[in-house]
């Protein structure tokens, strides 16, 4: 994992994925397989997030510059980042219209003409779209994106400002049940004052660490407050017939959720897929022998119905070719079970598995292949949860240090076991130390304050 970066292009490349060939920086294409499980991985998202009331809709791609303009902090935050349009055919147009770099502007627009009383409460709608990002530090693969295509967007609108507090718990909630169901393991911190949403009143975000040792930041969930709501005015009746502005949140998900599965389940060989995000779950082999061939097909075709008809996204492989170069090519593609259908197996009457996440290959009676398969498909799941917490726990290092030290000596420390370690560094939460400056000191990013076992901790580390 010490080239880490050519391990993932690499990756991106031989299991046809994404092509970054576009002619555009920081721009690139999902190829079939990669699109599917793009698809996969989103709609378990959907389902989390539509289970807990959340609306899908969708809103324009384009904003007039007034609009983007209109919340203060907001637009500063992003003007250095924004595509804008300023052409209808050869006619300049009289406002230029921004590429949206995200849809707090335009949704809040269209809430005003909504939200009237009351009962027009709460609003809890989303979004999977693509959105833009003059990214100026240098672009990567799903990680930094200028055009960011799979950009799921939340927004929320309450009449209290304890119900937008329980939706954000309720936003970390489905984010820590998806990067669950994904076996990515994260990291909650609160992001500091100077490192959070523009307009936003706090950022809550959810970092992993990649097998470089880098952080990475894959989900965030905004309290908007009310600044947005007193910018667009955003007024309601309150049930006592006065007046209030809305109090509102916001929380994102982009393609990085599909860069974590496979820069965090992957391994020299290629692709580790957790199976309720892989395109195949099972790939059937059929081992070819003269005279056979007949009783292997028959057998292999069996197989297959039963398991696509328990629902299994089944394959057989039955290109021309040497079983071991199929071997490597599913493995590389990071198919979760293997069956390899042989004569002598036929005749013994069992079945060949083998599993992508361990490697282990072992036999397993034919009339017992289906709840085999079936339960096999959830071990792999949990195995490589489980797998994946472990990784991330070495990459997680508490140092800790008495209060009369000077400030400098911890900052050292602190540096040191970054350059060391790499990841993720845990300090015992104190003020001096939660300044904007001790991060040249470090010469890392203070991601925000963590609750780790029970403990308040300032987390640090070299982000993406
Ligand atoms: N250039 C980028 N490429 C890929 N993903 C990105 C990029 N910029 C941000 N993201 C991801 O998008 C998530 C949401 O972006 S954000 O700016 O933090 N939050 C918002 O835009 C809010 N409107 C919530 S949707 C981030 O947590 C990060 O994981």
């Amino acid at each position: 994992m010490e080239n880490f970066s050519e391990w993932y292009s690499e990756i991106l490349e031989k299991a046809e994925i994404y092509d970054v060939r576009y002619p555009i920086k920081g721009c690139g294409v999902y190829l079939p397989y990669g699109f599917k499980i793009r698809r996969y991985t989103f709609d378990i998202l959907r389902r989390l997030l539509e289970e807990k009331g959340h609306e899908e809709v969708l809103f324009p791609l384009l904003i007039p510059e007034d609009l983007l303009a209109k919340e203060g902090e907001h637009i500063k935050g992003f003007e250095n980042e924004v595509f804008w349009v300023t052409h209808g055919g050869k006619k300049p147009l009289e406002i230029k219209l921004a590429l949206r770099p995200t849809s707090e502007t335009p949704i809040y627009y269209m809430m005003k003409l909504w939200i009237k009383v009351h009962k027009d409460l709460p609003i809890k709608i989303f979004q999977i779209v693509n959105t833009f990002r003059y990214e100026t530090k240098h672009t990567r693969p799903l990680i930094r994106l200028r055009e960011i295509m799979t950009f799921k967007e939340a927004h929320t609108a309450h009449t209290t400002m304890e119900e937008a507090e329980n939706q954000v718990k309720e936003a970390i909630e489905i984010y820590r049940e998806f990067f669950n169901e994904l076996g990515i393991p994260v990291i909650v911190s609160r992001r500091p004052e100077w490192d959070k949403f523009p307009g936003a009143e706090y950022t809550v975000a959810f970092d992993t660490v990649f097998p470089d040792g880098r952080v990475i930041q894959i989900g965030t969930v905004h309290n908007l407050g009310q600044n947005f709501s007193r910018t667009f005015d955003l007024e309601f009746e309150t049930l006592e017939g006065g007046k209030d502005y809305v109090y509102q949140t916001c929380y994102g998900i982009s393609d990085r959720a599909i860069a974590s599965i496979i820069a965090i389940h992957g391994d020299e060989k290629g692709l580790i897929l957790p199976p309720n995000v892989a395109p195949i779950q099972v790939i059937i082999i059929p081992l070819l022998f003269k005279g056979k061939k007949e009783i292997v097909y028959d057998k292999t075709r069996k197989l297959y119905s039963l398991l696509k008809e328990a629902g299994v996204r089944v394959k057989i492989d039955d290109r021309d070719i040497r079983p071991g170069r199929k071997f490597n090519d599913w493995e590389l593609r990071g198919v979760p079970v293997r069956i390899e259908v042989g004569p002598k197996d036929i005749e013994n009457k069992v079945v060949t598995i083998y599993r992508r996440d361990t490697g282990e290959k072992y036999h397993v009676g034919e009339d017992k292949i289906m709840d085999e398969i079936l339960d096999l498909l959830e071990k792999i799941k949990d195995n490589m949860r489980k797998k994946a917490k472990e990784k991330i726990e070495r990459y997680i290092t508490i140092v800790d240090y008495n209060a009369d030290i000077p400030i400098e000596e911890i900052a050292c420390r602190v540096k040191e076991t970054l350059k060391e370690k790499k990841g993720i560094v845990l300090i015992p939460y104190s003020e001096k130390v939660y300044r904007e400056d001790f991060e040249e000191k470090i010469e890392a990013s203070i991601l925000g304050i963590t609750e780790y076992r029970g403990e308040k901790y300032i987390t640090v580390g070299r982000t993406y």
